[in-house]
């Protein structure tokens, strides 16, 4: 049965709530529909920060002490004004959408202990919206031993199956954090987090040039890379560890690069980024032929061309060359999960977090 699922994410970079809507059976995606966008305003976007330092503390999945529970208040509620703007926008009512598929705000991260928290209460937003909601999607996948991460795999499955490239393909999300799927024909897919997205690259475009990040890669592009401090950087026992393995957003804000020109400093950042995602392909089964990139570092071009010297004489094309609306992937995918997650179909299998069998999830709210 086809559904019409609209996903929500609240991505690593704290920018706003993407919204899109798709039609699926949770297998395949028949149509693309409208996407949306709601930004966190400044005083949200600082709120989000606050709770991202106060969760460091957290040992419990539902805990909310302090301003955590300010956090998950304002993160409900402009995901519903995400919600209402977008049905408003595209003349649809809530009976138009069978389902809602919730990711939320990921404050904190620590698969080692169990732990992965996505605040945004689900239950408030389904009476919100008059609409089914799918959320905690990582819940069950870390509880039983997973890493909670990435969950984006099977949708990027599901879009390349329509794609002719040369395999084995490699999609690459380049967020706050980056991570790769890779997809060989029948397989068994593989995916992991493989280091540094824009998050590194914001923060210190911040401090430096109070901008909030380096639009199109032009500043990075003046810069001179230092390979000797991102060779040092990739002996960190992460690089080396093979798939799966996921991130905290904040799991390399000790790297410090020293006293350094900003636009040197910029231009070492996005090859650190790039040279982490290459560092996978010698810990994947073969070398990939195709790199499709995703997520708000494929408009950086910096970024891209930085890849491209990195990844020998395979492709490497942004998402929005292919027709595919890259900023809008996560939502749709979280889309696909609930209508997945509905049918109690896998979100999540061994080789993509480690989970010890395939495993569903979600947890439904209805209105
Ligand atoms: N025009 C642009 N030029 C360069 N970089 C850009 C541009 N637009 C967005 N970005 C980068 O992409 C980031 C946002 O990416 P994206 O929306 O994919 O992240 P996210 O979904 O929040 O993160 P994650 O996938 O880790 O959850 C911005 O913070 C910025 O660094
Ligand atoms: C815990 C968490 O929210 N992780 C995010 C983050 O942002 C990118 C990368 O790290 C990925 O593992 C994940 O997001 C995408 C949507 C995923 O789960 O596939």
């Amino acid at each position: 049965m086809m559904l019409t699922a609209l996903g929500l994410m609240s991505g690593t970079s704290l920018d706003g709530v993407d919204v899109a809507l798709i039609e699926t059976d949770g297998k395949q995606v028949k149509a693309f529909g409208p996407t949306g966008y709601r930004a966190y305003s400044p005083a949200e976007r600082n709120l989000l920060r606050q709770a991202l330092s106060e969760a460091v503390h957290l040992s419990q999945r539902d805990a909310r002490p302090g301003i955590l529970a300010d956090a998950e208040r304002a993160v409900t509620r402009a995901h519903a004004e995400a919600v209402t703007a977008f049905l408003a926008q595209n003349r649809m009512r809530p009976e138009d959408i069978d389902i809602v598929g919730f990711h939320g705000q990921t404050v904190l991260h620590r698969p080692e202990k169990r732990l992965t928290v996505q605040i945004g209460d689900g239950r408030a937003l389904a009476r919100a919206i008059h609409i089914p909601v799918m959320y905690d999607f990582r819940a069950a996948d870390v509880e039983a031993g997973g890493q909670g991460a990435p969950f984006v795999p099977v949708y990027h499955r599901a879009l390349v199956q329509s794609l002719q490239r040369e395999g084995p393909i490699v999609v690459v999300n380049i967020g706050g954090v980056s991570n790769v799927t890779y997809i060989d024909g029948n397989e068994a897919l593989i995916a992991c987090d493989t280091g540094p997205g824009n998050a590194l690259l914001d923060d210190f475009m911040y401090r430096t040039m109070n901008q909030a990040f380096d639009a199109e890669g032009k500043f990075a592009a003046l810069g001179k890379v230092d390979e000797a401090w991102i060779a040092r950087a990739l002996e960190l026992p992460f690089f080396a560890a093979p798939p799966p393995k996921s991130l905290d957003r904040n799991d390399f804000a000790a790297l410090k690069l020293g006293d350094v020109a900003p636009a040197d400093g910029a231009a070492t950042l996005t090859a650190f980024t790039a040279a982490a995602i290459s560092r996978i392909i010698s810990l994947l089964p073969r070398r990939p032929r195709s790199w499709i990139v995703c997520g708000g570092g494929a408009r950086n071009l910096t970024m891209l061309r930085m890849l491209r010297e990195r990844v020998g004489s395979a492709t490497v094309e942004a998402a929005e060359t292919l027709g595919w609306a890259s900023d809008a992937i996560e939502a749709q995918a979280f889309g696909f999960l609930a209508a997945r997650g509905l049918k109690g179909l896998p979100l999540s299998y061994p080789a993509t977090t480690g989970v010890p069998m395939p495993m569903t999830g979600g947890v439904m709210a209805r209105p």
